[in-house]
């Protein structure tokens, strides 16, 4: 089915659409949400689509469903007409269809298939140069326009036009000037024999089975399961009897009209999302909405969308407001205005900490300060309460081009890759009092020497305030970040990472299983030893620090398969050498299990250094990591990078779809060990779009590109723009559609 059409519809003709019928028909007692209750005189729920009209989406976005219309007797469902408000109204049909059975088209609408099987009394069935019951005509073609949308979009223009503006006297002629058109179409008698094939078909009807599984499919649709819902109301079809003795035409009418909702319940809930700013939600939508999409017309409606989106987007990157999430965005409106609140106060084992007395809001600005100018050295050697002032620089000439406008042209050759370099120290009188966590809850960044803090998550009243003063979970494993805070900060870290068990610190840099079903990691230096419910964290002979061990019932899957150990031993005491796996207890000899990890990586990296790459040396880096992922645990940082190193190699010798492949695998990765909103992601997705613009797939750029904006607008808020300035060109350039494949 295809999207709605954004066609602005005739004034007069839209009234009279809006003017003519009445009368909801009795049947469903019990609609799929937002579906009023058939014959009720209540009016039709507005949740969703009031909320749409508040936030100022245009009107012919809120004048979609997002619901099924379980319209069952042809008039339910509602008017895809510019101009609306927003709330839900009865779908009108044309004053030429209020006769009897027929149909209406207007291409690219799901929504503007009109049926009025009922609405008055039917005409004695006609027989017709096809030589079925004139009414039987009328709801095969109605299932073949609503199922296969090939053959709507077979109908010439200009006959569309007139079946459109058609008015109750000409309804014969129209409808006959378009039962000859599809008399004289193969594909309108391949799809007739397909539906009347009683082996397809007509045989095995059950009426009741039909009503039982069409109720299920409600049930779905109700609960939001759609895909599932489109199963039920399927079989249904299957079900349901067709020929003029039996057929329900109602019935028949119903599931058709709600199958079409079910399968267009993504691209209209996608709508919706859009015109609340939920833009992820959105872009989410569409292109589940796409993957079902058959037709080229919807498709291209949909690609169409999906770049507004961007576009909306892009407008409220230039309001302020920050990420895709209607109530974050709220909140954050309010943190902006209102500046955050924050206390200093004392903390069990970090000394004095930062606070709010408030809820924060993801991406709310927490902090602006100046340092103390006197004091601001350049790379000095001063870490105790200072802080460093760092930029963030290219690697490559990929964002000199996207600025340029010339991305498309370089073929994925560069893929922005970005390094964080230290340009000073200071001190910041307030931002030292913030604490460090390994996962903070704000992220800090410099306008020229000002520190800027943002949220980067939703932070609860009274919780700690916390950044990072360097080293992070998913980045380094625990030991190491154990290690550099005290050489550098001359503290022990007591984060939440570096006091409880968690998945990045065991797999970050482990080994795999040498059992090829099991995902346990194994460490090539720590020693855990467990005691009650701790792990008691060692590295050679000296110990690191003791980790709490979480609640089985609430440990994530993937957590108990690596560790299974852990939780399977705990109240008892157990030692998990390093060499050891954490789940099945199986060992590997690590010395020659790293010594060949080395080699192996080295040789892929080698890949990096050249400035030409031939095929022959990416046939042996990917040689070599064939041999690593025997080694290295599947969600190891080891496997992201060199992932990461033979996309870019990839995408150097012009295989995009390779590159792609690589690229996503590298970020599939990095989302275990970081999270899937963490700036690292955002900044892979940017080297993913690069490579998508090369392969030409503009519409899955621009879903990866929403994301990526998503984290960046959550890491930078509207200073995005300030601090990295290529986001903003990129953006442009998808929106305008001027990136085309070279
Ligand atoms: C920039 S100050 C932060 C404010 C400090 N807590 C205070 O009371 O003034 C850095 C010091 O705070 C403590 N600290 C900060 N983060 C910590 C952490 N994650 N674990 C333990 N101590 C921490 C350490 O003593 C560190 O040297």
């Amino acid at each position: 089915m295809g999207p709605a059409c954004r066609r602005a519809i005739p004034t007069t003709l839209q009234q009279k659409r809006e003017g003519k019928l009445e009368g909801w028909e009795e049947g469903e007692s019990r609609p799929p949400p937002g579906g009023r209750a058939v014959g009720s005189s209540k009016p039709p729920r507005r949740r969703e689509l009031q909320a749409t009209a508040s936030s100022g989406a245009p009107s012919h976005r809120a004048a979609r469903s997002s619901k099924p219309s379980d319209l069952e007797r042809g008039e339910g469902g509602l008017n895809s007409s510019h101009g609306a408000t927003g709330s839900w109204r009865k779908r009108t049909v044309p004053p030429d269809l209020e006769r009897g059975g027929g149909l209406a088209v207007r291409h690219g609408s799901w929504a503007q298939i009109k049926i009025a099987g009922s609405l008055g009394p039917s005409p004695e069935p006609k027989d017709t140069s096809l030589g079925f019951k004139a009414d039987v005509i009328h709801h095969l073609l109605l299932r073949t326009l609503l199922s296969m949308e090939r053959l709507k979009s077979a109908v010439p223009a200009e006959l569309r036009q007139a079946v459109g503006e058609g008015t109750a006297a000409n309804l014969p002629a129209t409808t006959s000037r378009l039962l000859g058109f599809f008399d004289g179409l193969p594909l309108f008698h391949q799809i007739m024999r397909e539906i009347t094939d009683p082996e397809l078909a007509l045989c095995r009807k059950d009426k009741g089975r039909a009503v039982e599984l069409k109720g299920q499919g409600n049930a779905c649709f109700s609960r939001r399961e759609f895909r599932q819902a489109l199963v039920f109301y399927s079989q249904a079809l299957r079900n349901v009897p067709i020929n003029s003795d039996q057929m329900d035409v109602n019935l028949v009418a119903a599931i058709y009209v709600n199958r079409a909702s079910a399968m267009h319940a993504w691209y209209r809930r996608g709508m919706v999302n859009a015109s609340l700013k939920k833009y992820s939600s959105a872009v989410h939508d569409l292109e589940s909405a796409l993957s079902m999409e058959v037709t080229t017309s919807g498709k291209d409606n949909i690609k169409q969308e999906l770049k507004l989106i961007l576009q909306k987007h892009g407008n409220m990157i230039e309001a302020g407001a920050s990420n895709g999430d209607r109530k974050d965005a709220e909140l954050l409106h309010t943190g902006q205005l209102n500046k955050v609140v924050l206390e200093c106060i004392p903390t069990p084992d970090k000394g004095r900490g930062m606070a709010s007395p408030n809820d924060i809001s993801p991406a709310s600005l927490i902090h602006v300060e100046e340092p103390l100018a006197a004091l601001v050295l350049l790379i000095c050697q001063i870490k105790v309460n200072s802080i460093a002032i760092v930029r963030m620089k290219s690697m490559d000439r990929g964002h000199e081009l996207i600025m340029n406008g010339e991305l498309a042209a370089a073929n994925g050759a560069a893929l922005c890759s970005m390094e964080q370099v230290r340009v000073a120290q200071a001190i910041y009188i307030s931002g030292s009092l913030f604490n460090h966590s390994c996962q903070p809850n704000v992220h800090a960044y410099f306008l020229s020497r000002a520190l800027v803090l943002r949220s980067t998550e939703f932070i609860e009243s009274g919780s700690p305030i916390e950044l990072s003063y360097g080293p992070q979970v998913g980045e380094m494993d625990l030991p190491e970040r154990q290690r550099l805070l005290r050489d550098n900060y001359y503290f022990s870290c007591q984060c939440s990472s570096c006091s409880e068990l968690n998945l990045s610190d065991l797999v970050v840099n482990s080994l795999r299983c040498p059992q090829s079903n099991c995902l346990g990691a194994l460490s090539e230096s720590s020693n855990y030893s467990i005691k009650e419910n701790f792990a008691h964290v060692s590295l050679n002979e000296s110990r690191v620090c003791k980790l709490s061990l979480p609640d089985v019932s609430k440990v994530d899957e993937d957590l108990e398969k690596v560790g299974k150990s852990f939780f399977q031993h705990s109240g008892i005491c157990l030692n998990i050498e390093c060499g050891c796996c954490m789940s099945c207890s199986s060992h590997v000899d690590v010395s020659y299990a790293v010594a060949r990890s080395c080699r192996l990586t080295s040789k892929i990296n080698r890949l990096k250094e050249l400035t030409v790459v031939d095929n022959s040396l990416i046939t042996g880096a990917l040689q070599s990591l064939k041999q690593l992922k025997k080694l290295r645990h599947p969600y190891s940082r080891i496997l992201a990078q060199v992932e990461d190193t033979i996309a870019e190699a990839f995408a150097k010798v012009g295989d995009q779809e390779q590159a792609r492949k690589h690229c996503e695998a590298s970020i599939q990765i990095l989302e275990k060990l970081y999270h899937s909103k963490h700036i690292i992601i955002a900044h892979e997705l940017i080297k993913l779009v690069s490579i998508l613009l090369s392969m030409g797939d503009e519409v899955s750029a621009v879903a990866a590109f929403l994301r990526a904006e998503a984290i960046f607008l959550l890491y930078y808020g509207s200073d995005v723009k300030k601090i990295l300035p290529y986001v903003d060109a990129l953006r442009g350039t998808i929106s305008d559609g001027s990136i085309r494949a070279p």
